[in-house]
């Protein structure tokens, strides 16, 4: 009859043992190698027996790409997989770290910095949910998240993409992977991988571990931490995503204690594999082998040892290919590889695929192409929008009040000022469209913060945008306001290039605070990936609101602006007063922040 391995009636192990023993080397390297999906052609699919494709950040299949031209992409390259001798599916992955941010028009949610705030792991479940059924639309059943860094030092260029400071916040966090993969089954395994169906994707616990620990939070660098410190402030979320069945764990750039985690057995294998018994597969990180040596790719050779023999299953190679899987045949063939860790890569790569039922369904569901960006997920958002913002200060000491405005303004008009108020690109951050992210509004479908605040005053109102006011406006206009909303922050970033020593507000930031909030009632609106320095302008604002980087549904910030819902989030990080404090978190001996972990001021709706 049919081979075992292709027959969903047999046992899980009883299909990975029997696809195993008919396999060679080159299909099990194949398999354990990750590719690009712009060398992903069918033949080179089905030549070297590649086992996943990823698109790296902004890596579209053209520009603007409907879900119906990704998912002949996908199904093209699939097409290839399935085309070798033993016709094993390929697993594609991409970065959904914020909603399906790599494509156009998809529901960008706010990034991890103000989910923390949320403090509602139910949403955040929720949220997982629904970008599965995004990264669904596009045909895609796999994603490189959630990120569970805790992030210790907001001078790290990935600071947003943590959830919090603090471990406990960001294991609640972890209800996002439920949310992605499915719930595990009532009399599922503990600790096994989970996909409960076709409108689930299989997630990422990354990046594995201590990469919110560096010094100074120096991107990629080294993580000082006793072993103590490293399990009591860096390693709890990695239980939890592992009791709920993460598929997958991505293995940091950082080192800890000055080894490589690239290189790490002692944590890869010995603490994660055998002492929390991970059984889904662990993944490096892109060129993370080839960053083992210093220049890195200068002993690709000694790379592919150390990082194979560290525990690591599947390589994100993603170009160079043809070397790694020549390399890692020579280096199994002369015995510096033991076929047993081989063994041990492709059972588990296999667990997965077999257990998402990857061989069942290998192709694109094409009913699920309208998930994207529906309203109901931007709904969603819109609500996370609302839960995320941290109002920091409302009212002057012996004022009243300023938030939530007044809908209508007796004089008629209002001010909105501030480069971010109207720039979709810069309050969804980075990792959006591109690697990088973008500043203006053409790069997808969403609502600027601007447009929300439009919406919600009434008709009669006179909405007046200054982006850049300078004295001699708001001298000649300052009877005509009521009120002022200002609205400025940092521009997209991501990983090194968000490293930031200074941590102020970028100009023309402070020159649009000074002028306007110096001469009418302002309320800031700050959108950032992390605190910045605020205290020289306590003094002269109104009221200060945290946004972080709300992502496109900035409606979400004049629903507590404008009263129809009341501030609710608290600091998912420490407010320090300046960068020279840091590192700072709560708990520390030390501990004089401007505004403490937890804060956050209430009002309450009209
Ligand atoms: O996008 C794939 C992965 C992502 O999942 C990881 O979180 C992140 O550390 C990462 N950096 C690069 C990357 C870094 C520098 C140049 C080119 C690519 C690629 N990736």
């Amino acid at each position: 009859g049919a081979a075992k391995y292709k027959d969903p009636k047999q046992p899980l192990n009883t299909r990975i043992n029997d696809l195993l023993r008919r396999m060679t080397l080159a299909e099990k390297i194949g398999q354990m190698s990750q590719i690009e999906r712009e060398n992903a052609t069918a033949d080179v699919m089905r030549n070297y027996f590649i086992g996943s494709v990823l698109s790296g950040g902004g890596s579209v299949p053209s520009p603007n790409a409907a879900p119906a031209e990704w998912v002949r992409m996908v199904n093209e390259i699939q097409r290839g997989a399935l085309s070798s001798r033993l016709g094993i599916p390929m697993l594609y992955g991409i970065d959904a770290v914020h909603g399906h941010n790599n494509v156009y028009r998809a529901t960008i949610f706010p990034h991890n910095i103000g989910l923390g705030c949320t403090r509602d792991p139910e949403l955040v479940q929720k949220i997982g949910a629904a970008v599965a059924l995004e990264v669904r639309a596009t045909g895609i059943p796999y994603v490189f998240a959630p990120c569970i860094a805790v992030c210790r030092d907001p001078r790290w260029g990935r600071c947003y993409e943590s959830f919090s400071e603090d471990p406990k916040l960001v294991q609640q966090m972890t209800s996002i992977i439920s949310g992605f993969q499915g719930e595990i089954p009532a009399n599922g395994r503990l600790g096994a991988p989970s996909v409960s169906g076709q409108r689930n994707v299989a997630a990422c616990a990354k990046h594995y571990v201590g990469d919110g620990g560096t010094t100074n939070g120096i991107n990629e660098n080294n993580t000082v931490a006793t072993f103590h410190e490293l399990l009591s402030i860096h390693m709890p979320p990695y239980y939890n995503a592992v009791i709920r069945g993460v598929s997958t764990v991505m293995v940091s750039f950082s080192s800890l204690n000055g080894v490589k985690m690239h290189a790490n057995r002692p944590f890869v294998t010995d603490f994660l594999k055998t002492k929390l018994r991970f059984r889904g597969f662990v993944i490096s990180d892109y060129e993370g082998i080839d960053r083992l040596t210093t220049p890195q790719h200068a002993d690709y050779v000694l790379s592919v040892k150390l990082g194979i023999l560290a525990g690591i299953d599947m390589v994100m190679i993603p170009y160079r290919y043809t070397e790694f899987i020549d390399d890692l045949t020579l280096l199994v063939q002369n015995g510096t590889i033991p076929m047993s860790r081989i063994d041990d890569a492709v059972r588990r790569i296999l667990r997965v695929k077999f257990t998402m039922g990857l061989f069942e369904h290998p192709y694109a569901d094409p009913s699920l192409t309208g998930e994207l960006g529906k309203q109901e997920h931007r709904d969603l958002a819109r609500e996370a929008v609302r839960k995320s913002l941290v109002l920091l200060k409302n009212g002057k000491p012996g004022e009243k009040p300023l938030l939530p405005l007044p809908k209508k303004a007796y004089g008629g008009s209002i001010l909105v000022a501030g480069s971010h108020a109207d720039d979709l690109g810069s309050q969804c951050g980075g990792w959006t469209i591109t690697w990088q992210g973008l500043t203006g509004n053409n790069l997808t479908a969403g609502t600027t913060m601007l447009d929300g605040i439009k919406r919600a005053v009434e008709p009669a109102i006179d909405v007046v945008y200054a982006k850049n006011p300078d004295a001699g406006f708001m001298q000649q206009n300052k009877v005509r306001f009521d009120y002022a909303i200002v609205v400025v922050g940092e521009p997209p970033y991501a990983e090194t290039f968000g490293d930031n020593l200074n941590l102020t507000i970028p100009a023309p930031g402070p020159d649009v605070i000074w002028n306007v909030c110096g001469s009418i009632k302002c309320v800031v609106v700050l959108v950032s990936g992390r605190p910045l320095v605020v205290e020289p302008y306590i003094g002269i604002v109104d009221a200060l609101v945290a946004a972080w980087l709300p992502g496109t549904e900035g409606q979400g910030v004049a629903d507590v602006l404008f009263g129809d819902y009341g501030f609710t989030g608290k600091l998912s990080r420490t407010w320090f007063r300046s960068a020279e404090q840091l590192p700072m978190n709560a708990g520390d001996a030390h501990y004089d922040p401007l505004f403490p972990f937890g804060f956050g001021l209430e009002t309450q709706p009209w």
